[in-house]
């Protein structure tokens, strides 16, 4: 495995290819050839490679031990990387935001308005996860900050240590295997159950809900799934039409829906009541979901014969201990006092497969976003993207243009580019955020300045981008 190159490093690489930066404050946007020969167009044709307006070079930080595919990527472009294993507490990131085009985390980092707003010259936030929770994504929008996340890549992952979780609890495997390394033999079978012909209860039929209906289906389970929008049943499967129906009715519940106001504590004292007795309740979503104080209760008075929990209401920055008054610690006391209890540190997607796929993942889709504006795929942002300019086409530019979703904006701008040739257009919307993006022709470099001088001075400018 190959490890990132520190930032004085690429600054020497970039001297020796002359693409050093003259300007760091500068967003770069400039490709490496490598990039566009995976870049063809239709028909044979070269897609133009699109060089920066500033110069200067893309930074990116790297928190959370982002899989090193990603870090390849980024170091085919010639970015310069700062990578960190762990996430940064506040007021570290704060400073090491300030000036980076692009921050790529996972599901820990806090990126707050408070720390966003320090971010002056961030274009992309990269989620390396499913979860975008731990991103203030309104706030980002409004200051012209895409955000994207990897959908499903890990989802398979989740699945697999789902139905891992589901034999363990049935078996009581923790706790065999705590005796047994504390030298106690306990050959025993009483409460403890085959899976076959028992019912899985599905809270959040998505990618990993349904995925994971497939295989509890492939074991002899019944699978029912309660979930706010009408999916299709995949096997023999069955939605049902209330969580309540679900807890009624399932042997072991297990939830994959995302952290929203509406799934806060979405299991708490009365649901827990409503579970059959001896039931099992895994959570490897997120951990708002569960009321843990709840849960302890239901275990502890035996209405619940086990549980997994692999996410926590906040959990710990880096790898280690976690004790000194870290918020984990009175519910893993106590937890650790029950029986048939499973817990994992956040694992459910750390697979080598799952990590890798990611890192590829959302890796293109930032360079994408970074070197041709495509956003096709951000979860905060309107969706926009246009094909790329053929190789040959001389004094072109791509504009790239964030802008409040006010009337009259079109007119302004189109009033700014109507001196030139417009190839072609695409302007899309999401609440109040428009991105516009245009390719334009006839364009020499002071023409280039002026564009960017007369979009940045509109009024309802957010951001904007030439790549030419
Ligand atoms: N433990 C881990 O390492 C991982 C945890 N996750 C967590 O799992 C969550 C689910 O992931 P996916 O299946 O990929 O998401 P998804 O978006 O594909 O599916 C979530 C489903 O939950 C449903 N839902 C939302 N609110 C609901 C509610 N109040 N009641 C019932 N259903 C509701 C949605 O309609 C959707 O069908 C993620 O948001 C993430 O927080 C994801 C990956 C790894
Ligand atoms: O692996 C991670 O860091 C987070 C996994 C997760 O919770 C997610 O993908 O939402």
């Amino acid at each position: 495995m190959s490890i990132p190159q520190p930032i004085s490093n690429l600054t020497q690489a970039f001297e020796r290819t002359g693409l050093s930066p003259k300007n760091n404050n500068t967003v770069s946007t400039s490709p490496t050839a490598s990039y566009f020969e995976q870049h063809r167009l239709a028909g044979g044709r070269r897609a133009k490679t699109l060089k920066p307006f500033s110069t200067g070079d893309v930074k990116i930080l790297l928190l959370e031990n982002v899989n090193q595919t990603a870090l390849d990527i980024f170091g085919q472009q010639g970015y310069q990387v700062e990578f960190l294993k762990t996430s940064l507490p506040e007021e570290e990131l704060i400073e090491k935001i300030k000036d980076v085009h692009a921050i790529g985390i996972r599901s820990k980092t806090r990126l707050t308005a408070n720390v966003l707003k320090h971010a002056k010259n961030l274009v992309v936030i990269g989620c390396f996860c499913i979860g975008t929770n731990q991103v203030d994504l309104e706030y980002a929008a409004k200051n012209g900050i895409a955000v994207f996340n990897s959908p499903f890549s890990n989802s398979r992952s989740v699945a697999e240590l789902t139905i891992a979780e589901i034999i363990a609890l049935s078996r009581e495997l923790g706790d065999r295997n705590m005796e047994l390394h504390n030298g106690t033999w306990n050959k025993k079978s009483a409460r403890c159950w085959e899976v076959r012909g028992k019912t899985l209860g599905i809270v959040g039929y998505g990618h990993i809900g349904s995925q994971l209906s497939v295989l509890a289906e492939s074991l002899g389970m019944n699978v029912l799934y309660y979930d706010t929008l009408m999916i299709m049943s995949l096997g023999n499967s069955k939605q049902v039409g209330s969580l309540q129906e679900l807890l009624n009715s399932s042997d072991f519940v297990t939830l994959h829906v995302p952290e929203t106001a509406e799934t806060k504590q979405m299991i708490s004292t009365p649901q827990l009541a409503e579970m059959r007795d001896g039931a099992y309740l895994i959570n490897n979503s997120r951990g708002t979901v569960v009321d843990l104080p709840a849960l302890i209760e239901a275990l502890r008075i035996g209405k619940l014969a086990g549980a997994c929990i692999d996410v926590y209401p906040k959990e710990p920055r880096a790898n280690g201990p976690y004790f000194n008054g870290h918020e984990l610690l009175p519910f893993i006391d106590e937890l650790k006092t029950l029986k048939n209890v499973i817990l994992t540190p956040h694992i459910g997607g750390s697979t080598e497969e799952a990590q890798s796929a990611i890192g590829i993942e959302v890796g293109t889709v930032l360079t994408k976003y970074l070197n041709e504006g495509a956003s096709i795929g951000a979860v905060n942002f309107p969706e926009v993207s246009l094909r790329a300019l053929d190789l040959d086409q001389e004094n072109a530019c791509r504009i790239l243009y964030i802008h409040q979703n006010v009337p009259g904006v079109l007119k302004t701008v189109n009033q700014i580019l109507s001196d030139y040739n417009i190839e072609k257009q695409f302007s899309d919307s999401r609440g109040d955020i428009a991105y516009l993006m245009a390719d334009v022709s006839g364009v020499n470099s002071d023409d280039i300045k002026n564009l960017s001088a007369e979009l940045e001075a509109t009024a309802f400018n957010i951001s904007t981008r030439l790549l030419y």
